[in-house]
């Protein structure tokens, strides 16, 4: 089905890391500093997907009856920058046989980048702690184009920026920005059932195939080795 495609690129956040752990400690942390009550993590889970400033804003709307000034917002995501860039993989993990998998699609020839909303600066001392910064040719993080997922530039700008013509690129994500931005793109997107998706099922927004594991990821690329 995507045999002929050259460039995978992937969402980070719910897609290749199960970050929600280390985002949830960095929120409460932030709560905790501003004198507000912690959230559970599966709250927190549900307010990722946006970039960093909306994370914040979305607890601290939760964690006030009032809407907080803007100088509020921008202490508390300071607060929250410094604790998450000190703790950035503390528990945080790549979902079951994503290393294997993507070793595998790099291996076959496949070409791979990230474009995740997450901020730049986290992105390769994540994949470095977890051992996979070699795998990707590319990476794109939320703040590093004044627009970010579901605008669709961000796909569009890794697509010229390597050179690919964007037939031959398809995106892999969990939430319903990655799959809003590669229709906006025109181009072909596979769902991961598993990530922070806001509690909506990845199938309503329609990819072009629904995977419930990572190991499934491999198949439409001719690659089964991940695959168990
Ligand atoms: O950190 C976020 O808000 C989302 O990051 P993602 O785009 O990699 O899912
Ligand atoms: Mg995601």
């Amino acid at each position: 089905m995507f045999k002929h495609k050259e460039l995978i690129l992937f969402d980070f956040d719910g897609t290749l890391i199960d970050s929600a752990p280390d985002l949830a400690l960095a929120v409460n942390h932030m709560l905790e500093q501003l004198g507000r009550p912690p959230f559970e993590e599966t709250t927190v889970r549900g307010w990722v997907g946006n970039g960093a400033r909306t994370l914040v804003e979305r607890a601290l709307r939760a964690s006030s009856d009032t809407e907080d000034a803007a100088e509020t917002v921008d202490r508390a995501l300071a607060i929250f920058l410094e604790f998450y860039a000190g703790n950035l993989a503390v528990l945080t993990r790549p979902y079951p046989q994503v290393p294997e998998v993507l070793q595998q699609l790099h291996q076959e020839g496949y070409r791979l980048a990230i474009v995740t909303n997450k901020p730049y600066a986290f992105i390769e001392p994540i994949l470095h702690s977890l051992g996979m910064s070699e795998l990707f040719e590319y990476t794109l993080g939320g703040d590093s184009l004044p627009q970010r997922k579901p605008d669709p530039r961000p796909l569009l700008h890794v697509c010229e920026t390597l050179g690919v013509d964007k037939e031959r690129c398809v995106m892999v994500g969990d939430s319903k920005n990655d799959i809003l931005a590669a229709k906006a793109a025109g181009m072909d997107a596979i769902g991961l059932g598993y990530g922070y998706n806001y509690g909506e099922a990845i199938a309503s927004y329609t990819p072009n195939l629904v995977c419930d594991t990572f190991a499934e990821v491999a198949v439409p690329f001719g690659v089964s080795h991940g695959v168990g």
